[in-house]
């Protein structure tokens, strides 16, 4: 009877990368100063026992870091064994355990990269699992249950975090120490409750298996940096990236991605010399940035981010320069995902 409830379980692989979920503090009141990325997959699994109620659920450990620290590199091993998972017949769904810092960033490039319909759910907590009122036990068995579920599929990469389904495209880290850290501009896709979801949006933007992007091509990242708008703001750092190799320049621009006085020549000269100039805006939540809006676009031949915020951008233009240099494909591909 055993044998038959663990056949009729989904397979879930729970591919952990470190972060807040797997960190520990010196007391129960920690709840703020800790270590990430100190437990092991199998004391995180081992953690939530309910697991082995709703899946059949493996673990392995990836990375073991602080997602502030994830490099391109780490990026692209994740993105590749994601990928070897996916193609396995054994494998309904994965989870991938993953600080929060950069969590929207992983999610993204996932979403980009990855050709499958099966879930992939990146899940990760506020606070660690030592503390008071820890989230990521919850978090977790979300996780699994969305991943684990037929109607998950073909849905994007997806991410659980305080009982909220979110599309891994939209979803920003809006709000640091509340577990209600996860929003995204455009609402939720769906709750999901003692593990049991309930769907209410689809995302409108390519994604997967929709995706003209896929990790079994991709071997190397290009050079994309970030430099940020603020009054009084000079042009020394987007000459500073510039001269160290950056392919394209996101302007984390104010309010519509507007750009200083001051900082426009220099980026009107880095495009003539071949860098991209993509401009987005740092507003807190929804910064939508128009063409040929506070700045003539056309002239200059620089790319709009649309809605991404700027370290969102930086995903995308890194992975639609592996496949081109255009500035009109660029922007495209920008309207398209
Ligand atoms: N809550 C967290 O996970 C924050 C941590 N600094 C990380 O991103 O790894």
């Amino acid at each position: 009877k055993e044998a038959e409830t663990r056949q009729k379980l989904a397979n879930v692989v729970i591919l952990a990368t470190g972060g807040t979920i797997a960190g520990a503090g010196a007391s129960a009141a920690n709840s703020a100063t800790y270590q990430a990325a100190k437990l092991g997959v199998d004391k995180l699994i081992a953690g939530v026992p309910e697991l082995a109620d709703i899946a059949n659920v493996r673990g392995e450990q990836v990375m073991q870091i602080a997602s502030e620290s994830i490099s391109n590199d780490d990026l692209l091993k994740l993105a590749k064994r994601v990928a070897e998972l996916a193609d396995s017949k054994d494998v309904d769904g994965i989870v991938i355990t993953h600080g929060t810092d950069t969590l929207e960033e992983t999610a993204y490039f996932l979403n980009l990269v990855e050709k499958t319909d099966k879930p992939i759910v990146v899940v990760g907590s506020m606070r660690p699992g030592t503390a008071m009122s820890a989230d990521g036990m919850l978090n977790l068995y979300n996780a699994v249950a969305v991943a684990g579920d037929q109607q998950s599929r073909g849905k994007g990469v997806l991410v659980t975090m305080n009982d909220e389904i979110q599309s891994g495209r939209d979803v920003s880290k809006a709000v640091n120490i509340k577990t209600e850290a996860f929003k995204s501009a455009w609402g939720p896709m769906g709750m999901v409750v003692e593990g049991k979801s309930y769907w209410f949006r689809l995302p409108a933007k390519r994604h997967t298996v929709n995706s003209e992007f896929d990790i079994k091509q991709i071997s190397s990242l290009p050079q994309v940096d970030i430099a940020y708008g603020y009054g009084n703001v000079t042009d020394t750092a987007y000459k500073a990236l510039a001269q160290h190799g950056a392919k394209a320049l996101i302007h984390a621009g104010t309010g519509n991605g507007s750009v200083s006085s001051r900082v426009v020549p220099a980026l009107q000269e880095l495009r003539k010399e071949g860098v991209q100039i993509i401009r987005s805006s740092h507003v807190n939540q929804g910064g939508l940035v128009l063409r040929n809006a506070e700045q003539p676009d056309d002239k200059n031949d620089w790319v709009v981010a649309h809605d991404l915020n700027p370290q969102k951008a930086r995903i995308l233009a890194m992975v639609a320069m592996t496949k081109t240099q255009d500035s009109k494909e660029l922007q495209r591909i920008f309207w398209e995902y």
